[in-house]
């Protein structure tokens, strides 16, 4: 990821130390807290609408600078209960997603502790080589005795580099791993310039909204490699937005697929997702859908990039 880095080193951090950058893959059941965590570690200005989409390959949840360091926390969904063939190939995915980030940030509902989902997660982290921290939240719920006995259960299974007891609805114990990830994560320049970080995470999640609609509406018939883009988006003075986005596919028939008989799939797909990101954004859309062939666009390490990632398709 080295070549199409920015760094804002000198202005952004007045010259104090080198800059850090990275990627965090967060992980944990669902209901553990991690969009309050993420909205409350990335604070307001850059942290995204959460939102659950199942057919996500990974998405930037929300990017936050800490000192002199750029954390990008990425999130890993469908980890878990694949039931279809997609899903499937999505844990794969999801997986794969946080062997390649460069820390592992493993949540837990102190509550709930190990119960459920979460046992199952830290089964599957014993094959994930990326240095791990946990992070226990709610602890404005528990007793500290049982948070150590939680802690000692879990670093059983699975060895982390360090835990942190935190309240992501209250905040205590935040700044401690803001501290840490800070310094943790590898000096380098930063990924994405700091005046476009606010912008990013809205249009891939558009993008993401648009590719949910895609696959609700055509999982059998299109390759799960179909991808869309946001190539445009503009804010207009009725209070409306113009986003244009582009679906690509490998081939001309999956095009023909992708559009339908008279343009159907493509207009069911364009209502439900315009529907979609009217109510997420609060502001009418005009979607406009493009279907384009690209060959072999995932062997292309350039669209990752583009997409605000670096993961490899496999
Ligand atoms: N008491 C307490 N409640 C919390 C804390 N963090 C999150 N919650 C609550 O736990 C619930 C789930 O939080 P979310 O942030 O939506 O959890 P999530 O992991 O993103 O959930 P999914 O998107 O369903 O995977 C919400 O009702 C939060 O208000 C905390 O530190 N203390």
């Amino acid at each position: 990821m080295t070549e199409e880095q920015t760094n804002p080193a000198e202005d952004s951090t007045n010259g104090v130390g080198p800059t850090h950058s990275g990627f965090v893959a967060l992980i944990g059941a669902t209901n553990a807290g991690k969009s309050t965590l993420v909205n409350r570690l990335v604070g307001a200005k850059v942290s995204i609408v959460s939102h659950k989409v199942q057919t996500t390959r990974a998405i930037v949840r929300g990017i936050a600078i800490h000192n002199n360091a750029q954390i990008v926390f990425m999130d890993t969904p469908g980890i878990f209960k694949p039931r279809r063939r997609l899903d499937r190939a999505m844990v794969t995915t999801a997986w794969g997603g946080a062997k390649d980030a460069d820390f592992i940030m493993f949540l837990i509902d102190s509550e709930r502790g190990l119960k459920g989902d979460a046992e199952k997660i830290l089964e599957g982290l014993k094959e994930v080589h990326q240095p791990k921290i946990l992070v226990l939240n709610k602890v404005d719920r528990v007793n500290p005795e049982d948070l150590l006995k939680l802690t000692a259960a879990v670093n059983e299974v699975v060895s982390f580099e360090r835990t942190f007891m935190v309240s992501a609805l209250t905040g205590s114990g935040c700044d401690d791993v803001m501290d840490y990830l800070a310094a943790a994560l590898p000096e380098g320049p930063w990924y994405y310039p700091e005046d476009q970080i606010s912008d990013l995470p809205m249009r891939q999640l558009a993008a993401e909204i648009t590719r949910e609609k895609l696959f609700l509406r055509l999982h059998q018939e299109l390759p799960y490699s179909s991808h869309v883009e946001t190539e445009n988006w503009e804010e207009r003075k009725d209070g409306s937005v113009r986003i244009e986005q582009v679906i690509y596919v490998e081939r001309d028939s999956q095009k023909k697929i992708a559009l339908g008989k008279n343009g159907d799939a493509i207009k069911a797909i364009s209502m439900a997702s315009r529907k979609e990101l009217s109510e997420i954004l609060e502001q009418p859309v005009h979607l406009f859908l493009f279907v384009k062939v690209r060959e072999n666009w995932g062997d292309d390490p350039a669209r990752f990039r583009e997409m605000g990632l670096d993961f490899p398709t496999s």
